[in-house]
């Protein structure tokens, strides 16, 4: 529903108390992730201005932005398409431009780690776009998966068993990142969860069928620290977990 129906919902209370407050601002997007941002048309800052909002009919179409087509050029495994949009400078006037963008959902990831011994289970495999830009292609990376449907938690569970064989007890989000967004529209969930030697109850390796053959890696917190300044391990999530546990845990 567009939020501006005349109504009595929740969201559409919702919707005239962002519009009363909107002054200087316009309201840029209700996301998914149940923020709701405006806009502040002279430097264009984002600002919150409504948390844990309602889920279903909140969408209102930002007006900074018109699409103009459409174009799919690849759905092979994901989705690659080509959008056409105008887009208004921060001046006011309206600018053409055509951007390709590569849809291959969301996605989770997992730094497991031991306090008492000061050790992380991270992963080797092979990745063929690393390959293809100039590195071996075996890269070291916490344990991760494409969501498919399920929730971030959920999918890292099963994840963080299917690669390393750890099953995994609680876990805490720690936040959420687009990690290539000029041409990704992937947004990862990062998570750090605590193990124990006894809670590996399998190889891990991940799923033969659909081409895995991963390696589990115990590491040193030091050692894994030592390697991402060596260059050793230089995948962006992978850097992220280990200096969010640097920072916050491992002091
Ligand atoms: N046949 C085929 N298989 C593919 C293709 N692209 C990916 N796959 C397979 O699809 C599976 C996806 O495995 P997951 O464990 O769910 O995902 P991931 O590749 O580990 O991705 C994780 O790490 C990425 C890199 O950091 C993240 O981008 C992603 O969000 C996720 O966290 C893997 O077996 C992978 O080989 C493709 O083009 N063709
Ligand atoms: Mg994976």
């Amino acid at each position: 529903m567009l939020a501006n129906a005349v109504g009595d919902s929740p969201s559409q209370r919702l919707t005239q108390r962002v519009r009363q407050q909107a002054g200087a601002y316009r309201v840029i997007a209700l996301n998914q992730w149940d923020y709701q941002w405006q806009l502040n048309q002279r430097d264009h800052r984002r600002q919150l201005i409504s948390k844990n909002a309602f889920i279903k009919d909140r969408y209102m179409p930002p007006n900074f932005i018109r699409i103009t087509d459409e174009q799919l050029l690849s759905d092979n495994w994901y989705v690659l398409k080509k959008y056409s949009f105008e887009l208004q400078r921060r001046d006011g006037s309206w600018q053409s431009q055509t951007r390709e963008v590569y849809d291959r959902g969301n996605g989770a990831t997992i730094l497991l780690y031991n306090l008492e011994r000061r050790t992380v289970v991270l992963t080797r495999q092979f990745r063929m776009p690393a390959f293809v830009n100039g590195h071996s292609g075996y890269l070291i990376e916490a344990a991760a998966g494409l969501l498919d449907n399920a929730s971030p938690e959920e999918r890292i569970r099963l994840e963080a068993e299917e690669e390393t064989g750890y099953v995994v007890g609680s876990v805490k989000k720690i936040f959420d990142a687009f990690m290539s967004p000029g041409s990704v529209t992937e947004r990862i969930h990062f998570f750090i969860g605590e193990y124990q030697a006894d809670d590996r109850v399998g190889d891990g390796g991940g799923l033969e069928e659909e081409g895995e053959d991963i390696e589990v890696l115990e590491l040193d917190f030091e050692r894994a620290i030592a390697m991402v300044e060596s260059g050793e391990i230089n995948d962006g999530k992978t850097i992220m977990l280990l200096q969010y546990l640097e920072l916050r845990l491992m002091k």
